[in-house]
């Protein structure tokens, strides 16, 4: 890398990668040269992209001599790379190589940050390089750079996220139209927000990926997904879906990163929201991450989380941040940009978890069941919140007990906060009992902070 800018010479970008956002990006940086010039406050230049294919056909006519085959080539001739290829390889080694000889790098590439962002921080650390991927968590939405810049001075205690569009289209076309979930997903497919193989957004992988990088800054230590406790939307059914809006719930796709004295959780799950939860109010494929810090409170952002158009504007936003920094390099040591020293925040297990759950099951309708259950909760230092028996209750709230006769009877109970492996402990005692039929379903809830 040479310090181009310095010199008077424009800033060398290298773009690896022309698919759904890399081609939205090379698209700003030819046609708007001079607008990120100006804002860069020194002259830049798209000096090359990778492709696999320069004759494929592409939306946008990207001129010809920028295009080539040798990634390689176009690191070592860069003053700032642009990874937007995705997956661990070749993107990872391409990434190593730039940030080992000092050049900038902008990726959107969760999957390898989540993976090795660790490793990548301490190599642009050691010689000095800039790193930046607002666009891995949420898309356009600025959330990172918050957490890293205008939150550090500040402890935060708790990050919670709807960070995956698809599966939020999902929930709530659920919701919305009481679809099933492989009505709701082929919609999605048809729509262009899931993929043909919709696995790493319907497990979760997509969200784990974004927790461990939100659990890395908020919490300023070197997390990978294999810290995270992850449950996808499979298994939610238009019944939970139904069963929760009737208790004024709706039913999100959560990360969730909190910090306690012993260490840090990082998971993601399907949860039940109160309606009136800022988060429960994201709807479509929007994405919004919540925020708690000791001093500034709770923050809540929210944007468009995917997309080639939206992702591009995060991009650029980390290119003109990170050339207006190597253009100012005597004056800004690199090394003041970086997240600060990693601390030793321990993963911690998801079953010291504290939360709420759900829980809505079918028991036997006769005398004593109710107090069989209780007891079970309270033998595992369960407390009830409250308990539902919507089956047997007519609308004036008065018990039809000739209803629970003929229905049976559903129980729907919210718990108090507990410990996540008492409440587990809980359930399967539950389902043990003669007078419980069946456990429908077990679901987290998040009310308060
Ligand atoms: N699309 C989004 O909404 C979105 C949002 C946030 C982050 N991201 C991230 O941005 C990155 C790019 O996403 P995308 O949607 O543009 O993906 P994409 O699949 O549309 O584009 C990737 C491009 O890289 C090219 N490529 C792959 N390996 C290559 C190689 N060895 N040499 C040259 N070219 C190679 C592919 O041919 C493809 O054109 C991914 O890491 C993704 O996770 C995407
Ligand atoms: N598959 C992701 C893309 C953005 O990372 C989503 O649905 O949100
Ligand atoms: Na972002």
């Amino acid at each position: 890398m040479s310090n181009a800018t310095a010199s008077g010479e424009p800033l060398k970008i290298g773009l690896l990668g022309a698919g759904n956002v890399g081609a939205q990006v090379a698209r700003t940086l030819v046609e708007e040269r001079e607008l990120i010039s100006s804002r860069v406050g020194a002259p830049i230049k798209l000096i090359g992209i990778a492709v696999r294919d320069v004759q494929a056909p592409r939306d946008w006519k990207i001129p010809g001599e920028l295009l080539t085959t040798d990634a390689e080539a176009l690191v070592d001739q860069a003053d700032l790379i642009i990874e937007l290829m995705g997956g661990l390889e070749p993107a990872g080694a391409l990434i190593e190589r730039a940030l080992r000889s000092g050049t900038a790098v902008v990726t959107g590439n969760k999957a390898l940050l989540a993976v090795r962002g660790g490793e990548l921080s301490s190599f642009a650390a050691e010689s000095g390089a800039l790193l930046r991927f607002e666009a891995s968590v949420g898309g356009a939405i600025p959330i990172l750079r918050p957490i890293q810049e205008s939150l550090s001075g500040d402890r935060i205690t708790k990050v919670m996220g709807i960070v995956n569009g698809t599966t939020n289209y999902i929930l709530d076309q659920m919701d919305s139209t009481g679809a099933a979930f492989d009505d709701a997903l082929a919609e999605a497919q048809r729509l262009g927000y899931a993929e043909s193989d919709p696995t790493a957004d319907v497990e979760g992988h997509d969200a784990a990926a974004k927790a461990a990088i939100l659990g890395a800054l908020a919490f300023h230590a070197p997390f990978s997904i294999d810290d995270v406790y992850c449950e996808g939307i499979t298994a939610v059914s238009a019944a939970d879906i139904e069963a929760a809006a009737a208790s004024g719930y709706v039913i999100k796709l959560l990360a969730i990163v909190e910090k306690n004295d012993d260490g840090a959780i990082l998971r993601v799950h399907p949860t039940l929201l109160p309606r009136t939860h800022p988060l429960a109010s994201v709807r479509g494929a929007f994405n919004a991450v919540f925020v708690v810090a000791e001093n500034a409170g709770e923050l809540m952002f929210y944007g468009q989380g995917a997309g080639g158009l939206p992702t591009s504007s995060a991009i650029l936003g980390d290119v003109v941040s990170v050339a207006r920094r190597l253009h100012g390099d005597s004056a800004h040591p690199v090394s003041a940009d970086t997240n600060g020293k990693w601390e030793s925040v321990r993963a911690l297990p998801v079953d010291e978890a504290r939360t709420q759950y759900y829980i809505d099951m079918e028991v036997a309708d006769r005398e004593g069941v109710i107090a069989e259950v209780a007891q079970v909760l309270a033998d595992h230092h369960v407390s009830i919140e409250s308990m539902r028996q919507p089956g047997s209750v007519s609308i004036d709230g008065e018990v039809d007990t000739e209803a629970a006769r003929v229905r049976g009877a559903v129980v729907q109970i919210v718990t108090h906060l507990a410990r996540e492996k008492d409440l587990h402990d809980t359930v399967v005692t539950l389902k043990g009992l003669d007078v419980v039929r069946a456990v429908n379903s077990v679901l987290r809830v998040e009310v308060e902070q």
